[in-house]
């Protein structure tokens, strides 16, 4: 049984962010001084930065589990939901040890503006509980992931709000939270959630979608900067799903991946990492650590390599004012939410980095996410070869769009991609008599 602690609608609750220039202290704060730069770059009325810079509804749970030893422990979760003004929210659910409200609320923020980049009929929203997964057995970890669906029960489902996977979350703990939720529920309910098992009616193509987006994103750069891919380098941080996904098809296009990393440490090799023997190392072992063949280096490391291509794939803040200096990769593509604070963006864009933001970088799995629900809700499929040609149609049209917007106003491809998000915010809140 899960109990809600605290449920809130309190747009006003934090003060807007200060304009000056110092380093964002928390990616909140990061995400809401994007937001008022876009709208004031848009002269947009207050009214919209005002409704935006804070979730609509955030809910904060008390999940309490029945651990191996016998004993109950009781975990925190929360679930925020920035906006519904385009449609129900959507975003991830994070199991970490350094999951916070803020954190989640700021990621809640990014999906807004990230399915507004895409068009995406959705708000944003994400999840989020305290835990350190590596410690939970199996049936500790189903233990959590159905408890955090029960306590958010009342708030989710697929005309509200629609959870998928995020951070050491997969399509396993879909299925369970699906399950959980449809016996809830009574009702079999496949389009509650996305990023589950296909044979529950995830769709084709999911698991791998965010990786083959962020790909998609780097050939766009690439074709504008003329650096040809084949033989380019790149070094990516972080080897979850998205970081190996990410390197599987940068090496298709032939891209040299010299360099990966997790956790636990980073590999090495100059002539090109075999991403597959990395993969099945990292299934077997744990980490890529030990990688026959590879030198070690240290996970940080990876970041300050000579590359064509840097992709940062693992949590927010890896990119600072402290560390920017130190980066020296052609094209930064961010293919994990928040992993460079604007000013170090900025900094990087300054000094002629082509940086492809979060919010377009990623927005491969949200996108294939959107396709599962409606599959989902036509009860219809459509096959793998499908997904990827609508993935790549969508993936491109929202690189062109911002790219135009780059070009013709003359800001970072950041600013320009949050002013094509608040764009359509905007023109919805007015559409709804709220401007
Ligand atoms: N999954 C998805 O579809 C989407 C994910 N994202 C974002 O992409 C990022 C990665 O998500 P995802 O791949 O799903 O998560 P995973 O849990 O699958 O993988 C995260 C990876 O990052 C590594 N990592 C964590 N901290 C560090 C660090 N300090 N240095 C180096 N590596 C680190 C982890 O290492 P270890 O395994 O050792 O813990 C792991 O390899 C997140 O920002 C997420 O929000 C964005 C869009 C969609
Ligand atoms: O697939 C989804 O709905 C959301 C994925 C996600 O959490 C993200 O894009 O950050």
């Amino acid at each position: 049984m899960s109990t809600v602690r605290e449920f809130r609608s309190d747009p006003g609750a934090v003060a807007p962010a200060k304009a000056a220039v110092r380093e964002a202290q928390s990616p909140l704060e990061a995400v809401q001084r994007l937001i008022r730069a876009a709208c004031e770059d848009l002269g947009l009325p207050p009214a919209v930065y005002e409704y935006l810079k804070e979730p609509a509804r955030v809910l904060v749970v008390n999940i309490p589990v029945r651990m191996d030893s016998g004993e109950v422990r009781t975990f925190t979760g929360y679930r925020s939901q920035h906006t519904d003004v385009v449609g129900p929210t959507k975003g991830g659910v994070r199991f970490h040890p350094a999951v916070t409200l803020d954190e989640v609320k700021a990621l809640s923020m990014w999906m807004t503006m990230k399915c507004a980049v895409l068009g995406l009929p959705y708000g944003g929203a994400k999840g989020g509980v305290v835990c350190e997964p590596r410690t939970l057995s199996r049936s500790e970890l189903e233990g959590l992931a159905r408890g955090y669906i029960r306590a958010v029960a009342g708030f989710v489902g697929p005309e509200r709000d629609i959870p998928a996977p995020d951070v050491n979350t997969n399509a396993e703990i879909m299925g369970w939270m699906l399950d959980e939720y449809s016996s809830l529920r009574g009702v079999v309910t496949p389009a509650l959630i996305t990023g589950k098992p296909e044979v529950l009616g995830g769709s084709a193509g999911r698991t791998g979608a965010t990786g083959r987006g962020v790909v998609i994103t780097i050939r766009e750069a690439a074709d504008r900067l003329g650096l040809d891919l084949r033989g380019a380098t790149a070094a990516i941080q972080g080897f979850g799903n998205v970081g190996s996904h990410t390197a599987r098809y940068l090496q298709e296009l032939g891209v040299r991946v010299v360099a990966i990393s997790d956790v636990r440490g980073g590999v090495h090799r100059r002539d090109g990492i075999d991403v597959e023997a990395a993969i099945e190392h990292t299934r077997r072992y744990g980490s890529v650590v030990g990688l026959p063949g590879t030198d070690p280096i240290g996970s940080d490391e990876v970041l300050y390599l000579p590359v064509d291509i840097l992709v940062p794939a693992a949590l927010e803040n890896q990119i600072t004012m402290a560390n920017v200096d130190q980066v020296s990769a052609r094209i930064v593509c961010e293919a994990a939410n928040g992993p460079t604070t604007p000013e170090a963006s900025e900094a990087l864009v300054q000094r002629g980095t082509f940086v492809i933001p979060d919010i377009l970088a990623n927005a491969g799995g949200v996108t294939v996410s959107y396709f599962e629900w409606v599959q989902n809700l036509q009860n219809f499929y459509w096959p793998e070869d499908e997904v990827e040609a609508r993935l790549e149609d969508m993936m491109v049209r929202a690189f062109n769009t911002v790219y135009k917007v780059h070009a013709q106003r003359g800001v970072s491809m950041r600013r320009a991609a949050y002013m094509v998000a608040l764009k359509r915010l905007a023109d919805a809140m007015a559409a709804r008599g709220w401007l």
